[in-house]
């Protein structure tokens, strides 16, 4: 039977336990039923296969994945390859296109639109659900669909685009595309600004925001009441500081009262929507809507399909939604990816209706640089922006092309470590060196971490001696801790393993205890300078998911675990009130998301794993603003520079059939 091959993957830790569990209960609703074999054993596979593709991050299944006959990833396992031999035999030859059609008659499956929450999977325009991401999905894409087509009021465009030159005073001869992209987002009560690092999405927003509070002013009409808000505490204290970076330089010539429409401080979108916890409704919904006239989403890439469609439920519908992020970046831990499969309408390029309105309110004519059909296209792609030009760093800059490179999947991208300066590379050695004979018991893994160690030891050296020198909790002192640790971050690709984060905080802070740098009894316990991470929001203390902490202890012994408050400040938390955590000496990739640090530093492990991905490695290298480290061989970067995470998901399409006359 299909279940008994798949709890031996279960077993052999080639699924989870939950991926097991959902086949169970299907094999268990099909048994009142007559269904030929093969087509049981089939439905119990697909349930097993939505449910683990759902745990890598995929909203569906699509049968063309799985007409190499490969489930699971167990073709590259050799020891499992019996196993997936034995998934094959018992198909009997059933193809992927057939299986639509044959699972028909199995009760348990809705098709279409048949939202039954009796009925756990789903097929949706030729897809595999899980029925929850199959509901949001569907959900996601018809309020975009709807808000897409909807225009937004402006003001007369003479006078608007006069607004708009004294924004983006013309520079060069090329297209301005903050300046378009605010006049884009203008026309439409949804719109996305996606750009990479530095390319000046917090300026574009800025200047978005001041021209929709300039036509309120014009119309003589309230100002708008905006929220801001980022998926982490740290992106969204960052979101606030870069507002009130770009607003301090906007031109003296701009009203003061304009820029004082401006919010200064975003806050987490779960505190805003009000999430206690998964199982509770959250305070703002469909039937209590945000009290807001323009949300803006940070960091939109992290949010996943649930979140998002929680957000756009609690947004009534004249409420203007603008997402920012980079499209490039790694998408959420839990499954969807939406703004990923947003921007593929990017490829449209835009309306002549909308070139032609841009041309009426910015000067710029797009006509001759759009080569795409643009007669046909989907309304979303009138909503998109995306920023090409980083102003952040020069041509010259080693981290701007090594992430460009890695963005093209370029096999090539190491040379970079050699040739620019901001990036550094420390291949571990994977032989003896010729001159050390004596040690015959070459270990690649131990030389590796050693080579980590050492350089990290010396990278929080200033930030222990300002740990030492630590004693009291004013402001002064806890900004020249901060300071110091904020200089240099480890990130690593993985969670567990020898180069996961886990090990790698324990083998540091044991490595910084033996060199007299830190002081503690137990590793699990507070100490002082232990830097933490947040892994559970906690709306009593404020604390989310994410956020970093550093515990400290004053010349009286008081402890207290201390977090920036985003606004230049900090607070302090008693240990016993902070939500579970961990140490924060090396953190993941993922994490990482929403911060930048001076220096950055990547450790990839010894052997290419599913997890390293060209995402993973450009999210890392764009934590960085100075400079790039890598600890890894050349062999396991290159195989994830040319993995592209392959995320599936069905809004696109959804989209597209929406949009259908
Ligand atoms: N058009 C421009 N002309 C000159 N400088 C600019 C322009 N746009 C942005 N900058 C500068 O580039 C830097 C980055 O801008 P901004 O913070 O808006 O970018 P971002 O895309 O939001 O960055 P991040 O990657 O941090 O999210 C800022 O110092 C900003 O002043």
């Amino acid at each position: 039977m299909m279940l008994t091959i798949l709890q031996q993957l279960q077993q052999a830790g080639a699924i989870s336990r939950l991926d097991y569990q959902f086949a169970a209960l299907i094999a268990e609703k099909q048994q009142p039923y007559a269904y030929p074999q093969p087509i049981a054993d089939l439905a119990v596979l697909l349930a097993a296969l939505s449910s683990y593709h759902s745990q890598n991050g995929s909203t569906c299944l699509s049968p063309t994945d799985f007409e190499h006959g490969d489930f699971f990833d167990l073709a590259m396992q050799t020891e499992l390859r019996p196993l997936l031999q034995q998934i094959q035999q018992h198909l009997n030859g059933i193809a992927p296109n057939q299986w639509q059609y044959l699972l028909q008659e199995q009760q348990h499956i809705a098709f279409g639109e048949q939202f039954e929450p009796a009925r756990p999977l789903l097929w949706l325009n030729g897809l595999l659900y899980l029925y929850r991401n199959g509901v949001d999905e569907q959900q996601v894409a018809q309020q975009l669909s709807q808000r897409s087509s909807q225009r937004a009021a402006l003001f007369e465009l003479p006078r608007l685009a006069a607004f708009l030159a004294q924004l983006f005073p013309a520079t060069d001869s090329q297209i301005d595309w903050q300046k378009i992209a605010v006049a884009t987002a203008l026309r439409h009560n949804f719109s996305v600004i996606s750009g990479g690092p530095g390319t000046g999405k917090t300026r574009t927003v800025c200047n978005l925001l001041l021209t929709l509070q300039w036509q309120q002013q014009q119309w003589q009409a309230e100002p708008l009441n905006i929220a801001l808000v980022a998926p982490t505490g740290k992106a969204a204290a960052r979101l606030s500081e870069s507002i009130g970076n770009s607003l301090a330089q906007l031109p003296s010539t701009i009203d003061h009262r304009l820029k004082q429409q401006i919010p200064l401080q975003a806050q987490t979108l779960h505190r805003l929507l009000g999430i206690q916890s998964e199982r509770r409704q959250a305070r703002y919904h469909q039937a209590n809507p945000l009290p807001f006239d323009l949300l803006l989403l940070d960091e939109a890439s992290m949010i996943d399909l649930n979140l998002f469609t929680q957000l756009l439920n609690a947004l009534s519908p004249h409420t203007r939604l603008i997402l920012l992020g980079d499209k490039d970046q790694l998408a959420s831990v839990e499954s969807g990816a939406v703004m990923a499969q947003l921007c593929q309408f990017l490829a449209q390029g835009y309306s002549r209706q909308h070139c032609a309105y841009l041309e009426q309110v910015t000067g710029q004519n797009l006509d001759t640089i759009q080569h795409e059909s643009v007669e046909h296209g989907h309304p979303i792609r009138d909503c998109l922006c995306f920023l090409r030009k980083s102003y952040r760093f020069d041509q010259n800059s080693g981290i701007k092309v090594l992430a460009e490179s890695v963005n093209l999947g370029r096999f090539d991208s190491w040379q970079w470590f050699a040739q620019k300066s901001d990036l550094t590379c420390y291949p571990y050695p994977l032989e003896q060196p010729a001159n050390t004979v004596e040690n015959r018991t070459f270990n690649p893994t131990l030389n590796a971490l050693e080579l980590i160690l050492k350089h990290a030891v010396n990278w929080y050296a200033d930030y222990l001696q300002a740990v030492h020198q630590f004693d009291d909790f004013s402001h002064e002192s806890l900004k020249t801790v901060f300071t110091a640790f904020n200089k240099v971050r480890l990130l690593s690709g993985l969670r567990s393993g020898e180069f996961g984060v886990e090990q790698l905080n324990m083998a540091l802070s044991e490595r910084l205890r033996q060199k007299g740098l830190l002081n503690f009894r137990q590793r699990h316990e507070g100490y002082h300078g232990k830097p933490i991470m947040v892994l559970q929001n906690d709306n009593a203390v404020a604390l989310y998911n994410g956020d970093i902490g550093l515990f400290l202890t004053d010349k009286q012994g008081n402890s207290r675990v201390c977090f920036e408050d985003g606004k230049g400040g900090f607070r302090d938390v008693s240990p016993s009130r902070v939500p579970p955590h961990e140490a924060a000496f090396v953190m993941t990739v993922h994490k990482s998301q929403g911060s930048e640090f001076a220096h950055t530093v990547l450790i990839l492990p010894l052997t290419a794993s599913p997890v390293l991905s060209r995402e993973l490695l450009y999210t890392a290298i764009t934590r960085a603003k100075t400079h790039f480290s890598l600890f890894a061989t050349q062999r396991v970067w290159q195989s994830a520079v040319q993995k592209p995470i392959l995320r599936r998901s069905g809004l696109y399409g959804l989209l597209n059939l929406m949009s259908r006359p």
